[in-house]
Protein backbone atom coordinates (compact mmCIF):
# COMPACT_ATOMS: atom_id res chain seq x y z
CA UNK A 1 0.00 0.00 0.00
CA UNK A 2 1.06 3.71 0.05
CA UNK A 3 4.52 4.22 1.86
CA UNK A 4 3.75 7.96 1.31
CA UNK A 5 6.47 8.35 -1.45
CA UNK A 6 6.40 12.08 -2.73
CA UNK A 7 6.54 10.45 -6.33
CA UNK A 8 5.74 7.66 -8.51
CA UNK A 9 7.67 4.75 -10.11
CA UNK A 10 7.03 3.21 -14.01
CA UNK A 11 6.25 0.35 -12.30
CA UNK A 12 3.31 1.20 -10.76
CA UNK A 13 1.68 1.96 -14.44
CA UNK A 14 -0.64 -0.26 -16.01
CA UNK A 15 0.75 -1.63 -19.94
CA UNK A 16 -0.53 -0.80 -22.75
CA UNK A 17 0.84 -0.83 -26.44
CA UNK A 18 0.22 2.88 -27.06
CA UNK A 19 2.28 5.41 -28.21
CA UNK A 20 2.44 8.51 -25.75
CA UNK A 21 3.97 11.99 -25.31
CA UNK A 22 3.79 14.13 -22.30
CA UNK A 23 1.12 17.07 -21.17
CA UNK A 24 3.05 19.74 -20.86
CA UNK A 25 3.37 20.97 -16.88
CA UNK A 26 3.67 24.47 -16.13
CA UNK A 27 3.52 26.93 -13.24
CA UNK A 28 0.09 28.48 -13.14
CA UNK A 29 1.48 31.92 -13.56
CA UNK A 30 3.26 30.87 -16.70
CA UNK A 31 1.13 32.56 -19.69
CA UNK A 32 1.38 29.66 -21.69
CA UNK A 33 -1.19 27.85 -19.57
CA UNK A 34 -3.98 30.17 -21.15
CA UNK A 35 -2.83 29.99 -24.33
CA UNK A 36 -2.70 26.11 -24.39
CA UNK A 37 -6.32 26.30 -22.64
CA UNK A 38 -7.72 28.74 -25.40
CA UNK A 39 -6.93 26.02 -28.06
CA UNK A 40 -8.72 23.70 -26.17
CA UNK A 41 -5.41 21.86 -25.10
CA UNK A 42 -4.61 20.02 -21.76
CA UNK A 43 -2.04 20.78 -19.66
CA UNK A 44 -0.42 20.24 -15.84
CA UNK A 45 -0.75 23.34 -13.83
CA UNK A 46 1.02 23.53 -10.67
CA UNK A 47 1.52 25.76 -7.78
CA UNK A 48 -2.41 26.88 -8.31
CA UNK A 49 -3.76 25.73 -4.69
CA UNK A 50 -6.83 25.46 -6.40
CA UNK A 51 -7.86 22.78 -4.08
CA UNK A 52 -5.05 23.74 -1.12
CA UNK A 53 -7.90 23.65 1.70
CA UNK A 54 -8.72 20.01 0.73
CA UNK A 55 -4.89 19.15 0.72
CA UNK A 56 -5.91 17.17 4.52
CA UNK A 57 -8.87 15.23 2.40
CA UNK A 58 -7.90 12.04 3.57
CA UNK A 59 -10.06 9.21 4.39
CA UNK A 60 -9.46 10.17 8.15
CA UNK A 61 -10.59 13.32 7.81
CA UNK A 62 -13.61 13.43 5.76
CA UNK A 63 -15.17 10.31 8.13
CA UNK A 64 -14.94 12.59 10.82
CA UNK A 65 -16.72 15.39 8.35
CA UNK A 66 -19.11 13.70 6.50
CA UNK A 67 -20.15 10.93 8.36
CA UNK A 68 -23.95 12.16 8.45
CA UNK A 69 -23.52 12.03 4.24
CA UNK A 70 -24.04 9.16 2.20
CA UNK A 71 -21.66 8.60 -0.45
CA UNK A 72 -22.22 7.44 -4.01
CA UNK A 73 -20.04 3.64 -4.42
CA UNK A 74 -19.51 2.27 -7.65
CA UNK A 75 -18.58 -1.50 -7.08
CA UNK A 76 -16.98 -3.59 -9.97
CA UNK A 77 -15.88 -7.07 -9.88
CA UNK A 78 -12.47 -6.15 -11.39
CA UNK A 79 -10.37 -3.14 -11.59
CA UNK A 80 -12.75 -1.16 -14.67
CA UNK A 81 -14.99 1.22 -13.43
CA UNK A 82 -16.72 1.75 -17.25
CA UNK A 83 -19.36 4.60 -17.21
CA UNK A 84 -22.85 3.22 -17.95
CA UNK A 85 -26.54 5.80 -18.39
CA UNK A 86 -29.14 4.32 -16.64
CA UNK A 87 -31.63 5.77 -17.73
CA UNK A 88 -30.48 4.84 -21.40
CA UNK A 89 -31.22 0.96 -20.88
CA UNK A 90 -34.60 0.84 -22.42
CA UNK A 91 -36.69 -2.46 -22.49
CA UNK A 92 -35.29 -2.97 -25.74
CA UNK A 93 -31.34 -3.12 -24.50
CA UNK A 94 -32.53 -4.35 -20.97
CA UNK A 95 -31.76 -8.40 -22.35
CA UNK A 96 -28.80 -7.21 -24.79
CA UNK A 97 -26.98 -4.38 -22.09
CA UNK A 98 -25.29 -6.17 -18.87
CA UNK A 99 -24.68 -3.31 -16.28
CA UNK A 100 -20.53 -4.03 -15.54
CA UNK A 101 -20.36 -1.90 -11.90
CA UNK A 102 -23.42 -1.27 -10.01
CA UNK A 103 -23.70 1.84 -7.43
CA UNK A 104 -24.47 1.42 -3.84
CA UNK A 105 -24.80 4.23 -1.30
CA UNK A 106 -23.11 4.08 1.72
CA UNK A 107 -21.48 6.32 4.45
CA UNK A 108 -17.92 6.98 4.21
CA UNK A 109 -17.05 5.40 7.36
CA UNK A 110 -18.08 2.25 5.78
CA UNK A 111 -16.79 2.59 2.42
CA UNK A 112 -13.41 3.07 4.35
CA UNK A 113 -13.58 0.30 6.29
CA UNK A 114 -14.11 -1.77 2.92
CA UNK A 115 -11.29 -0.25 1.63
CA UNK A 116 -9.22 -0.82 4.47
CA UNK A 117 -10.09 -4.66 4.69
CA UNK A 118 -10.62 -5.32 1.04
CA UNK A 119 -9.01 -8.76 0.03
CA UNK A 120 -7.83 -9.59 -3.39
CA UNK A 121 -11.01 -11.05 -5.75
CA UNK A 122 -13.46 -9.28 -3.62
CA UNK A 123 -15.84 -6.04 -5.34
CA UNK A 124 -14.00 -3.30 -5.18
CA UNK A 125 -15.03 0.13 -4.29
CA UNK A 126 -14.84 3.94 -6.61
CA UNK A 127 -16.42 6.76 -4.49
CA UNK A 128 -17.88 9.30 -6.74
CA UNK A 129 -19.82 11.67 -5.01
CA UNK A 130 -20.77 15.19 -6.31
CA UNK A 131 -19.93 18.26 -3.56
CA UNK A 132 -22.92 19.63 -2.55
CA UNK A 133 -23.94 21.33 1.11
CA UNK A 134 -25.00 18.15 2.46
CA UNK A 135 -21.57 16.98 2.55
CA UNK A 136 -21.10 18.82 6.48
CA UNK A 137 -20.24 22.21 7.81
CA UNK A 138 -16.33 21.76 7.83
CA UNK A 139 -16.15 20.23 4.41
CA UNK A 140 -18.29 23.70 2.98
CA UNK A 141 -15.71 25.66 4.37
CA UNK A 142 -12.67 23.49 2.66
CA UNK A 143 -14.94 24.16 -0.43
CA UNK A 144 -15.66 27.82 -0.21
CA UNK A 145 -11.86 28.20 -0.03
CA UNK A 146 -10.86 26.78 -2.97
CA UNK A 147 -9.28 29.27 -5.04
CA UNK A 148 -12.16 30.11 -6.82
CA UNK A 149 -11.08 33.53 -7.89
CA UNK A 150 -8.28 32.08 -10.03
CA UNK A 151 -10.46 29.29 -11.41
CA UNK A 152 -13.50 32.19 -12.02
CA UNK A 153 -10.90 34.29 -13.98
CA UNK A 154 -9.74 31.47 -16.37
CA UNK A 155 -13.74 30.36 -17.03
CA UNK A 156 -15.01 33.92 -17.56
CA UNK A 157 -11.49 34.72 -20.53
CA UNK A 158 -12.62 31.75 -22.16
CA UNK A 159 -16.43 32.40 -21.91
CA UNK A 160 -17.05 29.02 -20.66
CA UNK A 161 -20.56 28.21 -19.04
CA UNK A 162 -21.58 27.60 -15.75
CA UNK A 163 -19.38 25.52 -13.27
CA UNK A 164 -22.38 22.38 -13.22
CA UNK A 165 -20.75 20.06 -11.06
CA UNK A 166 -17.66 18.73 -8.22
CA UNK A 167 -16.81 15.29 -7.75
CA UNK A 168 -15.29 14.09 -5.29
CA UNK A 169 -13.13 10.87 -5.92
CA UNK A 170 -11.50 8.80 -4.11
CA UNK A 171 -10.59 5.46 -5.58
CA UNK A 172 -8.82 2.19 -4.73
CA UNK A 173 -5.12 1.77 -5.52
CA UNK A 174 -5.33 0.66 -9.81
CA UNK A 175 -8.50 1.40 -10.31
CA UNK A 176 -9.28 2.47 -14.23
CA UNK A 177 -12.13 4.53 -15.53
CA UNK A 178 -11.87 3.56 -19.15
CA UNK A 179 -11.79 5.87 -22.16
CA UNK A 180 -14.29 8.36 -22.59
CA UNK A 181 -14.71 12.02 -23.63
CA UNK A 182 -17.55 14.21 -22.02
CA UNK A 183 -19.12 17.25 -23.03
CA UNK A 184 -17.75 19.39 -20.54
CA UNK A 185 -14.52 21.76 -19.87
CA UNK A 186 -12.70 19.68 -16.99
CA UNK A 187 -10.30 21.04 -14.10
CA UNK A 188 -9.29 17.99 -12.78
CA UNK A 189 -7.54 18.53 -9.35
CA UNK A 190 -5.66 15.72 -7.61
CA UNK A 191 -5.50 15.87 -3.83
CA UNK A 192 -4.18 12.65 -2.63
CA UNK A 193 -1.93 10.06 -4.18
CA UNK A 194 -0.55 10.31 -7.90
CA UNK A 195 -3.04 9.35 -11.02
CA UNK A 196 -2.54 8.42 -14.74
CA UNK A 197 -4.30 9.99 -17.53
CA UNK A 198 -3.91 9.10 -21.27
CA UNK A 199 -5.82 11.67 -23.42
CA UNK A 200 -6.32 11.85 -26.86
CA UNK A 201 -7.66 14.79 -29.15
CA UNK A 202 -11.34 14.53 -30.54
CA UNK A 203 -9.45 13.82 -33.77
CA UNK A 204 -9.41 10.22 -32.74
CA UNK A 205 -12.84 9.41 -32.72
CA UNK A 206 -12.07 7.41 -35.76
CA UNK A 207 -9.69 5.13 -34.04
CA UNK A 208 -11.56 4.81 -30.66
CA UNK A 209 -14.87 3.95 -31.79
CA UNK A 210 -17.23 5.50 -29.58
CA UNK A 211 -20.05 3.75 -28.57
CA UNK A 212 -23.32 4.72 -30.14
CA UNK A 213 -25.11 8.09 -28.69
CA UNK A 214 -28.56 5.86 -27.86
CA UNK A 215 -26.17 3.28 -25.84
CA UNK A 216 -25.67 2.92 -22.23
CA UNK A 217 -21.93 3.47 -23.05
CA UNK A 218 -22.80 6.72 -25.06
CA UNK A 219 -19.20 8.23 -25.04
CA UNK A 220 -17.10 5.83 -24.25
CA UNK A 221 -14.94 3.74 -26.08
CA UNK A 222 -15.44 0.57 -27.39
CA UNK A 223 -11.66 -0.58 -27.32
CA UNK A 224 -10.55 -2.65 -24.12
CA UNK A 225 -6.83 -0.71 -23.90
CA UNK A 226 -5.95 -4.52 -22.31
CA UNK A 227 -6.71 -6.60 -25.09
CA UNK A 228 -7.55 -4.66 -28.18
CA UNK A 229 -9.87 -6.43 -30.64
CA UNK A 230 -8.01 -5.17 -34.15
CA UNK A 231 -10.04 -7.19 -36.45
CA UNK A 232 -13.15 -5.20 -34.88
CA UNK A 233 -11.10 -1.88 -34.03
CA UNK A 234 -8.48 -1.82 -36.68
CA UNK A 235 -7.94 2.05 -36.66
CA UNK A 236 -6.86 1.51 -32.39
CA UNK A 237 -3.56 0.91 -34.24
CA UNK A 238 -3.08 4.37 -35.04
CA UNK A 239 -4.00 6.40 -31.94
CA UNK A 240 -1.16 8.79 -30.71
CA UNK A 241 -1.58 9.60 -26.65
CA UNK A 242 -0.57 11.94 -24.33
CA UNK A 243 0.37 10.99 -21.17
CA UNK A 244 -0.31 13.46 -17.35
CA UNK A 245 0.58 11.81 -14.15
CA UNK A 246 -0.98 13.80 -11.58
CA UNK A 247 0.11 14.44 -7.81
CA UNK A 248 -0.51 16.21 -5.12
CA UNK A 249 -1.38 19.73 -5.82
CA UNK A 250 -1.60 19.09 -9.46
CA UNK A 251 -4.44 20.67 -11.87
CA UNK A 252 -4.75 18.51 -15.33
CA UNK A 253 -6.71 20.56 -17.59
CA UNK A 254 -8.91 17.94 -19.53
CA UNK A 255 -10.55 19.76 -22.70
CA UNK A 256 -13.86 19.12 -23.42
CA UNK A 257 -14.05 16.18 -26.27
CA UNK A 258 -10.93 15.16 -25.78
CA UNK A 259 -10.53 11.21 -24.85
CA UNK A 260 -9.07 10.27 -21.44
CA UNK A 261 -8.34 7.32 -19.48
CA UNK A 262 -7.97 7.74 -15.75
CA UNK A 263 -6.01 5.38 -13.81
CA UNK A 264 -4.87 5.19 -9.91
CA UNK A 265 -1.69 4.26 -9.67
CA UNK A 266 -0.69 0.32 -8.56
CA UNK A 267 0.91 0.66 -5.07
CA UNK A 268 0.17 3.62 -4.49
CA UNK A 269 -2.58 3.94 -1.97
CA UNK A 270 -6.19 5.12 -2.74
CA UNK A 271 -6.49 8.57 -4.54
CA UNK A 272 -8.74 11.61 -3.91
CA UNK A 273 -9.26 13.79 -6.74
CA UNK A 274 -11.42 16.81 -7.01
CA UNK A 275 -13.03 17.49 -10.77
CA UNK A 276 -14.36 21.15 -11.63
CA UNK A 277 -16.81 20.37 -14.81
CA UNK A 278 -17.92 23.60 -16.81
CA UNK A 279 -20.44 23.85 -19.25
CA UNK A 280 -18.65 24.98 -22.55
CA UNK A 281 -19.20 27.87 -24.34
CA UNK A 282 -20.59 28.44 -27.48
CA UNK A 283 -18.86 28.42 -30.83
CA UNK A 284 -18.67 32.66 -31.65
CA UNK A 285 -16.97 33.08 -35.26
CA UNK A 286 -17.08 29.48 -36.94
CA UNK A 287 -13.72 29.01 -38.71
CA UNK A 288 -13.01 26.55 -41.68
CA UNK A 289 -11.52 23.92 -41.16
CA UNK A 290 -13.96 23.00 -38.47
CA UNK A 291 -11.83 21.83 -35.60
CA UNK A 292 -12.00 18.07 -34.54
CA UNK A 293 -14.09 18.72 -31.43
CA UNK A 294 -16.86 20.50 -33.45
CA UNK A 295 -16.96 17.80 -35.89
CA UNK A 296 -17.31 15.46 -32.89
CA UNK A 297 -20.56 17.38 -31.43
CA UNK A 298 -21.64 17.15 -35.67
CA UNK A 299 -21.43 13.90 -35.74
CA UNK A 300 -23.12 13.51 -32.40
CA UNK A 301 -25.97 15.44 -33.29
CA UNK A 302 -26.58 13.87 -36.97
CA UNK A 303 -26.85 10.50 -35.37
CA UNK A 304 -29.30 11.86 -32.76
CA UNK A 305 -31.17 13.30 -35.31
CA UNK A 306 -31.52 10.04 -37.31
CA UNK A 307 -32.12 7.57 -34.79
CA UNK A 308 -35.08 10.58 -33.59
CA UNK A 309 -36.39 10.41 -37.21
CA UNK A 310 -35.71 6.58 -37.23
CA UNK A 311 -37.02 5.43 -34.09
CA UNK A 312 -35.46 2.15 -34.44
CA UNK A 313 -31.63 2.10 -34.17
CA UNK A 314 -31.61 -0.68 -35.99
CA UNK A 315 -32.06 1.08 -39.26
CA UNK A 316 -29.45 3.79 -38.23
CA UNK A 317 -26.79 1.22 -39.40
CA UNK A 318 -27.81 0.65 -42.90
CA UNK A 319 -29.38 4.17 -43.63
CA UNK A 320 -25.72 5.19 -43.26
CA UNK A 321 -24.30 2.49 -45.09
CA UNK A 322 -26.34 3.36 -47.82
CA UNK A 323 -25.63 7.09 -47.78
CA UNK A 324 -22.05 6.35 -47.58
CA UNK A 325 -20.33 2.90 -49.18
CA UNK A 326 -20.22 3.51 -52.41
CA UNK A 327 -20.38 6.80 -52.31
CA UNK A 328 -18.80 8.99 -49.94
CA UNK A 329 -15.68 5.97 -50.16
C1 LIG B 1 -15.09 10.25 -13.43
C2 LIG B 1 -13.96 9.40 -13.08
C3 LIG B 1 -12.57 9.76 -13.68
C4 LIG B 1 -12.35 11.27 -13.92
C5 LIG B 1 -12.98 11.73 -15.20
O1 LIG B 1 -13.19 10.99 -16.16
C6 LIG B 1 -13.36 13.15 -15.28
O2 LIG B 1 -13.11 13.92 -14.31
O3 LIG B 1 -13.91 13.53 -16.35
C7 LIG B 1 -11.53 9.26 -12.70
O4 LIG B 1 -10.82 10.08 -12.08
O5 LIG B 1 -11.42 8.01 -12.54
ZN1 LIG C 1 -14.23 12.04 -17.78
Amino acid sequence: MCDGSSSWKESQLRNYDIPLKSVPKLSFDDPRVEQLISENKPVIITGSDLVYSASKWNLEYLEKHMESSTCTVIMSPNHIFKYFDEKAITPAMKNKFVPPTRKVSMKISDFSKRLNNWKSGEERLYLQQTLNNTVGPAIVQDFIKFRWDWITAIQKKMAWGPLTSNLLLIGMEGNVTPCHYDEQQNFFAQVKGWKRVILFSPEHYGCLYPHTVFHPHDRQSQVDFEKPDLNKFPRFEEVQGEEAIVGPGEVLYIPVYWWHHVESLLNGGYTVSINFWYKAGPTVDIIYPLQGHQKLAIMRNVEKMLIEALKDPEEVGSLFRAIVLGRYT
